[in-house]
């Protein structure tokens, strides 16, 4: 039997309809399960010991290693049998360090020795007043990197504060730099003191494994910046790969299989493969930079590399996912945009408002035929795009923190209307630049709120 060219296009229609429906029924699903499963740990964790006041793990992390770290302290105190309060530094206020005997803090430090977004409330509010914390005992990881001249900025300022207000350390201060495993060990061995509940369980590794380097794409060719690539990673045949738009790839490279390479994913799970947009680095001597010069150049197609997913729950959509979204960034920072935007297209959720700033127009429009389709299919509703270098005879550089400051009225309504705001990209002269605007156009009291709401999310490096 024939179908009429009609018949043939309700058919393809229907299950065009049909499929729409099955992906989203799919996307409910794992929401559903992945919210169960967060209460079933949040209960779990508070009911180990009826009776006994919880040990407080209380995360500072910008990236998510420190949070890494606290979520697997906190599941190994409780198989210990201890009953444990985990949350982000931000929600711990006096009230709660009033009523809490033992806590154990893992802090890194972000900026130049500031403390990572989800502390900068607990900095401003409480740890701006005098307390007495004669009650609480306490132990301190800090997270940091030597190369940075505050070392442990955030840590260090923690525990001078909880020091002063008269709080008793089971142990001097910890300081892991950039990942070193002698203060992992010296941290589980505090663990097991301070848990006196008998053998600790074994601390669960981190597990890497061997993905397939399936394409690479020069992206801004001519450009008077460094060279970018869009990179795909093909994940192992015998897994399923799973991540959310927002999470980050950890690489471990031949040449330095000690420290991972940290990116954003710029693709969500449905494409099949992670995307990475990587810039070339370049060292002093003009070689390439060693984990970008070896993914963007070094290693041949079809290579294998060593990587492994990384929840970055600072940067995922997770309760902002029905609200207006305002994405901003500069450069790669497109990357972490990008997989929240192509998110949005899967489950057709809108409205969406990306501002994004480059170099050249002419050899910097990262993306730019997908941005284009967005625009033109209604994921964008609205694009805005500042190219630095394209200004005219004598007129200042134009960043995207100045398309925030002209487009102040709109950014209001967007708030007024929910939106939360996601920027991804460079620290220094982007992400600072645009807070600094976010505070002028939207003011104080408004952005403490959105932080504190989860409304102001930010992937910087
Ligand atoms: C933009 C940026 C700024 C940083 N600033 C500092 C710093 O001032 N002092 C320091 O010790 N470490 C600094 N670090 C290193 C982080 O603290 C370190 O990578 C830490 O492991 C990150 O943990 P997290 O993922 O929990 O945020 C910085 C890292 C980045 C990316």
């Amino acid at each position: 039997m024939f179908l009429s060219e009609s018949g043939l296009r309700i058919l393809a229609a229907a299950v065009l309809v049909l499929l729409y429906v099955v992906m989203c029924a799919a996307i409910w699903w794992r929401e559903r399960r992945q919210r169960a499963r967060a209460q079933h740990e949040a209960a779990a964790l508070a009911s180990a010991r009826e009776g006994a006041l919880p040990l407080l793990v209380a995360y500072a992390s910008q990236t998510g290693q420190a949070e890494e770290l606290a979520r697997e302290t906190a599941r190994l105190l409780h198989t210990a049998g201890e009953s444990v309060h985990l949350c982000a530094l931000d929600a711990v206020d006096v009230k709660l360090l009033a009523q809490t005997q033992r806590a154990l803090f893992i802090a890194s430090t972000y900026g130049e020795g500031d403390p990572p977004d989800n502390a900068a409330l607990f900095l401003a509010h409480s740890m701006a007043q005098a307390q007495d914390l004669s009650h609480l005992q306490y132990g301190l990881l800090a997270l940091g990197d030597r190369q940075y001249a505050q070392f442990c900025g955030f840590g260090r300022a923690l525990d001078g504060w909880l020091r002063a207000a008269g709080a008793s350390p089971w142990f001097e201060r910890i300081e892991m730099d950039n990942g070193a495993p002698q203060a992992l060990t010296a941290w589980q061995h505090q663990l097991t003191q301070i848990s006196s509940l008998g053998d600790m369980p074994a601390w669960e590794q981190p597990v890497f494994s061997e993905w397939t380097l399936a394409a690479r794409r020069h992206m801004n060719p001519g450009s008077a910046g460094e060279p970018v690539f869009h990179i795909e990673l093909q994940p192992p045949a015998t897994e399923p790969a799973l991540w959310e738009s927002g999470d980050l790839a950890q690489v471990c490279i031949p040449a330095d299989p000690q420290h991972p390479r940290e990116y954003s994913i710029a693709s969500i799970a449905q494409d099949g493969c992670v995307h990475l947009l990587m810039r070339q680095a370049r060292r002093e001597d003009g070689s390439p930079g060693l984990a970008s010069g070896w993914l963007t150049q070094g290693a041949p197609l079809g290579a294998a590399i060593t990587l492994r997913l990384r929840a970055h729950r600072n940067f995922r959509l997770e309760d902002n996912l029905q609200r207006p979204l305002v994405l901003i960034g500069n450069g790669t920072g497109l990357a972490g945009l990008r997989s929240h935007l192509r998110a949005r297209a899967a489950a057709g959720l809108g409205p969406n408002w990306l501002l994004f700033g480059e170099r050249n127009a002419a050899h910097d429009r990262l993306y730019g035929d997908e941005l284009q389709a967005w625009c033109e299919g209604g994921v964008l509703q609205r694009l805005d795009l500042a190219f630095s270098r394209d200004r005219s005879e004598g007129a200042p550089r134009a960043y995207v923190q100045d398309l925030l400051a002209q487009s102040g009225d709109v950014l209001r309504q967007w708030v007024a209307q929910g939106a939360a705001i996601y920027v991804c990209g460079s620290l220094q002269g982007m992400a600072q630049g645009v807070d600094q605007a976010l505070h002028a156009v939207l003011g104080e009291a408004q952005m403490d709120q959105l932080v504190r709401s989860g409304r102001y999310r930010r992937d910087v490096y």
